[in-house]
């Protein structure tokens, strides 16, 4: 049978097929060119590289250390150039701009406004310029005729002391443009029970929120997480996988902790080039994301940071295509999860899976309807075609 359910999908169909983006921090994900630009108008002379290239490629190499730590070192220079209002808009728009040309319909983006005050902006302005730079973006993807919608999730740094600050600052902007909120940072050290305060004031609101765990640290970090401060979403979360025992005769045990997360389908927000490159996993063969899948826990692909890992939600897929032999069908199962995980309401997550994610997989799959057949005659292809 030939069908697009059992042929892999090309690069360009990974690329026009409607993905979902939930895991994607605003400060990993600027252009080279424009972290020099802002950096030369900016006065920043703290960059590693001037030229766009070069300073990409330093990027990706700075970041592939292995340590969350060491990785976490690269965004001084991204955060120094994004302190102005200016900045920030011309970022936020570039980012939005550059998921929908990369066929990304629904992204959370995620930054965190303590990191951008050292030039006097207030909590308050460094929201609405993003905001802002959203806005136009989401314009002039429709302008080159692409539809994305983009909503901010803030950020607290675990490392610091204002979470609930930062929630606070999540709830004011709840019906402007602000759709939940994090906590990141380094892992090891900084367990998210830090922050409970945070949790329970957004809990008491109806707010929504994301935890980054069980990426540098394990178990207990997700257990916290999800237990004590109730989570609606894990960052990362692959090592769950600590809690699955796989027998030599491929027999699966779950432990009760990763029993709970399938099983109340706790979504995993998995960023898999991120994770070759703080250690998290060790190849994408290794990579978690294929037995999870297989044991249908609610997976979503993410980009993490595109410039510090060189990717893009396409690049992302295309690994996952080379590597597990994902079809169209899995890309839309991981772009349906992440649609129905989103922090945005109910009914329009619904409209999104049927309106535009649905329809929009379906059209690929049914391109191979109207490939043009080609001038092999009848004979040489023999009698029994039906
Ligand atoms: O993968 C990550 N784990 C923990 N923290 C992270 C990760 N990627 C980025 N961050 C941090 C660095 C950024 O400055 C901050 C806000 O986006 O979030
Ligand atoms: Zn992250």
């Amino acid at each position: 049978m030939t069908s697009e359910t059992t042929t892999l999908p090309t690069s360009e169909q990974i690329r026009r097929a409607p993905k979902v983006l939930l895991h994607d921090h605003l400060d990993g994900g600027l252009r080279p060119g424009t972290i020099v630009d802002l950096a030369r108008e900016t006065g920043y002379d703290g960059l590693p590289e001037a030229d766009p290239e070069k300073l990409g490629i330093w990027f990706r190499e700075a970041a592939d250390s292995g340590s969350l730590e060491r990785y976490l070192e690269t965004f001084a220079h991204t955060c120094a150039v994004m302190q102005t209002k200016e900045a920030l808009q011309r970022v936020a728009a570039e980012c939005a701009e550059d998921l929908a040309a990369d066929g990304v319909v629904y992204a959370e983006v995620r930054y965190a406004p303590e990191q951008h005050l050292e030039q006097g902006l207030t909590l308050e302005e460094v929201v609405e310029a993003v905001n802002e730079g959203f806005r136009e973006g989401e314009r002039r993807a429709r302008e080159n005729g692409h539809r994305i919608r983009v909503g901010a999730l803030l950020t607290a740094m675990r490392h610091a002391a204002r979470a609930l600050e930062i929630a606070e600052l999540a709830n004011r902007y709840r019906d402007f443009g602000v759709v939940g909120f994090d906590i990141a940072g380094a892992e090891a050290g900084f367990p998210p029970t830090r922050h409970l305060d945070a949790f329970e004031y957004l809990k008491r609101e109806n707010n929504h929120f994301t935890i980054h765990a069980g990426e540098a640290f394990g178990l207990p970090s997700i257990w916290q997480a999800l237990q004590w401060c109730g989570a609606d979403r894990l960052g990362h979360g692959v090592r769950i996988i600590d809690d699955i025992e796989v027998s030599d005769d491929g027999s699966v045990k779950l432990g009760r902790l990763a029993s709970y997360v399938r099983d109340k389908r706790i979504p995993l927000e998995m960023c898999p080039t991120s994770n070759l490159q703080t250690g998290a996993a060790t190849s994408y063969a290794e990579h978690p994301i294929g037995l999870l899948r297989r044991l249908q826990f609610r997976l979503t692909v993410n980009t993490d940071n595109r410039l510090m890992s060189g990717t893009t939600m396409s690049r992302e897929f295309e690994h996952l295509v080379k590597t597990f032999r994902y079809t169209l069908d899995d890309m839309q199962w991981f772009t349906v999860n992440a649609m129905k995980s989103a922090f945005i309401p109910f009914d329009e997550r619904l409209a999104m899976i049927n309106d535009v994610i649905k329809p929009g997989y379906a059209e690929l799959r049914a391109e191979w309807l109207f490939r043009q057949v080609g001038t092999t005659s009848a004979a040489s292809r023999g009698s029994d075609a039906v």
